[in-house]
């Protein structure tokens, strides 16, 4: 079996697959190290290779394969940065500097796509990136994601103070709040749907006519709307990753 893991700054996602990558065994997510090892140990799992891509620090992402190594007796391959993969040339000045995770999600998205595609990852942070009709990655934008608009404004105000139900019931519907919670929450909704808007603009700027919009992240579904046509792609890091990290 291959364990999978994509280690955000928020959460790490992971999943196991058959040893010929044919199918998903189980997946889940997890807030932590110690979190991932419960949900591992809870299947009973024939680990005989790992793959894994990080935003940690080095540190943090060592601790991790040790933690593996240890529990299944396996090297985890750890993708690295490159200038060019599976097709796509990395835009950045400095390759090393793209965050791996947007790197792996627009590889992931040229493989499927095979022409222009507009990669947005809608999770804590979001992230739009740009690839052409012929791989060239033409760059991005990193700007905060809902949860952290959220917490932003709960942390700087005295006032904004409501709970999970709560916010889960004022996303309910986008019209003007009548409480701090819808006004808040439908708030920080419509900023996400006007970058979303204003991405497609920049898209058809940038990448002509004929590009193929991808969606992935917690918060993919705010958007679906907007992008019909969309392809939501939850596991472009882990197709990107599997180019990155081919196990023969
Ligand atoms: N406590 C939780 N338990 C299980 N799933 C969760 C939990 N919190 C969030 N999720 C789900 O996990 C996924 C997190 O994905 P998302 O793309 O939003 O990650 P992210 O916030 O960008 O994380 P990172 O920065 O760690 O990559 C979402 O699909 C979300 O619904
Ligand atoms: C932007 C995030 C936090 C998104 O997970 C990650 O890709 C990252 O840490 N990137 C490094 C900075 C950059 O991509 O320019
Ligand atoms: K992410």
């Amino acid at each position: 079996m291959i364990l999978e893991l994509d280690c955000g700054n928020s959460f790490i996602k992971w999943r196991v697959l058959a040893a010929d990558a044919s199918r998903i065994i189980c997946a889940g997510v997890v807030g932590s190290d110690a979190e991932l090892m419960l949900a591992l140990n809870e299947e009973s799992l024939n680990v005989t290779a790992c793959r894994l891509v990080s935003v940690r620090t080095d540190a943090e992402t060592q601790l991790l394969v040790g933690l593996i190594n240890e529990r299944f007796g396996v090297e985890c391959a750890c993708a690295q940065p490159v200038i060019e993969l599976a097709g796509v040339r990395n835009g950045y000045e400095q390759y090393q500097q793209l965050g791996l995770d947007r790197w792996l999600a627009l590889v992931g998205a040229y493989l499927h796509a095979g022409k222009a595609c507009l990669v947005l990852d809608l999770g804590t942070a979001v992230t739009a990136d740009y690839v052409s009709a012929d791989g060239e990655h033409l760059g991005g934008y990193i700007c905060p994601g809902v949860p952290l608009m959220r917490n932003q404004l709960r942390t700087h105000t005295r006032r904004i103070r409501y709970s999970d139900d709560t916010a889960e019931r004022a996303q309910q519907k986008n019209g003007p709040g009548r409480t701090t919670a819808e006004a808040v929450e439908r708030g920080c909704s419509l900023m996400l749907q006007g970058f979303v808007a204003t991405q497609l603009e920049l898209a058809s700027e940038y990448l002509g006519d004929t590009f193929v919009v991808f969606l992935t992240g917690g918060d993919a579904v705010v958007a679906v709307d907007m992008a019909p046509g969309a392809i939501i792609a939850p596991d472009l890091v882990f197709k990107g990753l599997a180019a990155a990290c081919p196990l023969s």
